[in-house]
């Protein structure tokens, strides 16, 4: 289970910061000091990153009915005062890309892609502490929102991290495109799936790409370099209906309780294949859940259809073509009548390498090495739109800098305390200007 919202609290900020970043970070960590003490938290002592953060967590993008239009006049505003080009790229009626662009002095070299999806997913109001859309601040220093981990947060950081650099007048190489894409939480089947394959996708030259990742309780930093593929199987059984006193044979339910053993067997494989061997982490197995039962109209009557729903994750060492048969064996073993079809089924995982024979990750760990921050590579368990990314080319990391926080996204109570938040800022502002400096790559030259 997942943190409860007091434990988290215990997790104190100022031991979680290291290094070089604890200099710029504790003005602002002191800052909190100053603030809990205080009476009055009035929101001139809060930091103008924070505020814009804030402001952003009150759009309401939430999912299935996102107010697209808000989050996108909130960005026009920001490339306005950052001084951005900002395009925006209807790929489906309503569904905006926006792209805030930082041109590099070097107009040859590809690009840096910094990604976020500007939706969120929905909330059970009534499990809340605080009003999930109020971005509710505690006398800690806690940020109560919906998006506050998934992934507001990482979209400000980078507006934030631009801005300093900015600010600080520098320039490089490459240039940083920053996209906010619509749609992700369900798919990105309006967004980045149909962002990639048009022109001005095309036209950013993208040779790299920084997207989500997942907070991690420990000190240490996840960053993805690949994720499992989503298929959504919906298994049918058909059989010989009747009355409800008789033994019917052949019956759907009989045949689709064959097939749901079968799946259900696999996964407890899976899990234990998971448990005995440390050296795997989630992302690495196939995981597979049963997520919906349909079927049937009465207690006295035998339906002559029924139907099982699976969420599977398929590692992304796995041979697809195998799998699907595995899955046709499994129905054709459970009876005639017994069918499958997809809901989703992503058919192109890729990995990003992790060592120095990809410089876009030299530069990357090189500057976490440099902020002696501990990285723990990983398979993305769920699925993020860098996998749209992945399949055209781009290599793309998924990191999220949240070290000692709860994986709170999806869940009640999702929040991030500003001083993690902060810190972010920080390590994007060490980030950006290793990856858009990374000199002209072989196939550049
Ligand atoms: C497979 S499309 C849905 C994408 C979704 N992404 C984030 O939660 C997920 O369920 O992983
Ligand atoms: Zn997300
Ligand atoms: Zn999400």
């Amino acid at each position: 289970m997942l943190q409860q919202p007091g434990k988290a609290r215990s997790a104190s900020l100022p031991k979680c910061l290291t290094s070089p970043l604890r200099a710029s970070v504790s003005s602002s960590v002191k800052q909190l000091t100053k603030h809990s003490a205080m009476t009055s938290k009035g929101p001139e002592e809060e930091h103008p990153s924070v505020t814009l953060f804030r402001q952003y967590l009150r759009i309401r993008t939430v999912q299935p009915k996102p107010d697209y239009g808000a989050a996108v006049a909130f960005l026009e505003e920001r490339a306005r005062q950052l001084g951005l080009s900002c395009q925006k790229v209807e790929v489906a009626p309503g569904y905006v890309v926006t792209v805030l662009t930082w041109p590099g002095t070097n107009p040859t070299l590809s690009s840096i892609l910094l990604n976020s999806h500007t939706d969120v997913v929905p909330v059970f109001k009534e499990y809340w502490s605080h009003d999930p859309f109020e971005a509710f601040k505690d006398s800690e220093g806690y940020i109560y929102a919906r998006g506050a981990q998934d992934m507001k947060c990482i979209s400000i950081q980078y507006l934030e991290a631009v801005r300093r650099l900015k600010v600080e007048g520098h320039q490089f190489p490459r240039t940083i495109h920053m996209t906010f894409v619509p749609d992700e939480e369900v798919g990105g089947h309006q967004g980045m799936e149909l962002f990639v394959q048009r022109p001005e996708f095309q036209v950013l030259r993208a040779g790299f790409a920084l997207d989500e990742g997942l907070a991690n309780p420990t000190d240490a930093f996840t960053v993805f370099y690949s994720e499992r593929s989503p298929w959504w199987v919906r298994i049918t059984s058909t059989g010989r209906p009747g009355h409800g006193s008789r033994f019917i044979e052949d019956t759907a339910a009989e045949k689709l309780h064959k097939v749901v053993s079968s799946i259900l067997a696999f996964r407890e494989k899976e899990w234990q294949r998971l448990q005995s061997n440390p050296h795997l982490k989630e992302g690495a197995v196939t995981s597979v859940n049963l997520t919906k039962l349909e079927g049937g109209v009465a207690y006295n009557v035998v339906p002559a259809t029924m139907s099982a729903s699976f969420d599977f994750r398929v590692a992304p060492d796995v041979d697809l073509k195998a799998f699907e048969e595995q899955l046709q064996s499994w129905c054709q073993a459970a009876g005639e009548g017994v069918t499958f079809e997809f809901g989703q089924k992503w058919t192109q995982p890729q990995v990003t390498p992790t060592d120095d024979s990809n410089p876009w990750w030299a530069a990357f760990s090189g500057v976490c090495k440099d902020l002696n921050l501990t990285l723990e590579p990983e398979i993305c368990p769920a699925a993020t739109d860098s996998r749209y990314l992945r399949a055209v080319g781009v290599p793309a990391l998924g990191f999220s800098p949240m070290n000692r926080t709860p994986v709170l996204l999806h869940d009640h109570d999702e929040r991030l305390h500003e001083a993690v938040f902060l810190r972010g800022v920080d390590i994007y502002t060490h980030l950006l200007p290793a990856l858009a400096s990374v000199p002209a790559l072989p196939s550049e030259s």
